[in-house]
């Protein structure tokens, strides 16, 4: 049993590799931008070639298992994580950086089983970074194994987070006044790579100490999270509370302390929940 998902692992990993291919190759050409949710949610057909790429090549290798995928969902499928084993697939994550050749561009495929991430990859197509993790097994760069930083003071940190796409005034106000709370603690600086996989990427690398974001969604954070929670780091909730994959909330950082510390600092509010829209689901 204990390599029981190792073939699905190295499908990931293969499927990711060539999907990253796909985007490096479609930045060399004319990007069509549709709009999803409001006007500075972005998608392209690449999203959605990549996404249907991954799809079928794990339904010829995996018939049985189940899949929320960013665009599938965006297209009307429902967003579902069952006790199923589920492919998690966020074709490419930073799609507005995708779009403006911003060069920090993902392609994460998380891989769930009675709703917990057994492994995650994450390749970063640009840096030619490919990020893995199994459960129980560590965190990897291209082979080489990942530790979060030892940083225990967080004025001596640099944390990530993003800006988000919901434009809504007090939304925005609530996201600066977080921003505001941590930058004047004083911590050593803030950074946003522009696409929540490879924040959290960077925590698990050592880079920065914590990202904290409220808005993305499970596609953005299920291979990510394990990545950082294998290479040593711990995930919360905003408020404090554990994470929860379907939330829209988290602190990834290198260690309790600093969680804890900024999760005192954030204006938390809670957006519609993933699941909010599943069968059985609370109204
Ligand atoms: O580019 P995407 O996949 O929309 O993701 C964004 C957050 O939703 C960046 O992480
Ligand atoms: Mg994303
Ligand atoms: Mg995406």
């Amino acid at each position: 049993m204990t390599d029981l998902w190792q073939d699905a692992m190295d499908h990931a990993v293969s499927a990711a590799r060539g999907a990253g291919q796909v985007v490096r190759e479609a930045l060399l050409e004319d990007r069509m931008v549709m709009v999803k949710s409001s006007s500075v949610d972005l998608v392209t057909q690449t999203d959605q070639k990549v996404e249907q790429l991954i799809i079928q090549s794990v339904k010829e290798k995996f018939p049985t298992h189940r899949f929320i995928g960013e665009e599938s969902v965006a297209a009307g499928e429902p967003c579902v994580l069952s006790d199923e084993p589920t492919w998690i697939i966020d074709p490419i994550d930073g799609t507005t950086n995708f779009v403006h050749r911003f060069p920090f561009v993902a392609v994460s495929i998380g891989f769930s089983v009675n709703k917990q991430v057994e492994f995650g990859v994450v390749y970063s197509c640009l840096e030619d970074k490919m990020f893995t993790a199994r459960r129980g097994r560590g965190s990897f760069c291209n082979g080489d194994p990942l530790q979060v930083s030892d940083q225990k003071a967080i004025k001596q940190s640099i944390i990530a987070t993003e800006f988000g796409s919901d434009r809504d005034p007090e939304v925005v106000d609530k996201i600066f006044s977080s921003l505001r709370n941590i930058l004047c603690i004083p911590v050593h600086g803030i950074r946003s790579a522009g696409t929540a996989a490879i924040n959290m990427c960077l925590v698990a690398s050592g880079c920065v100490e914590a990202y904290y974001e409220i808005g993305m969604h499970v596609w953005d954070l299920a291979a990510a999270s394990l990545i950082v929670s294998e290479a040593g780091g711990v995930l919360m909730d905003v408020e404090g509370g554990p994470f929860d994959l379907m939330s829209r909330r988290v602190i990834a950082a290198n260690n309790r302390t600093i969680a804890e510390r900024i999760s005192g600092e954030i204006q938390a509010y809670a957006p519609a929940r993933d699941d909010a829209a599943a069968p059985g689901a609370d109204p």
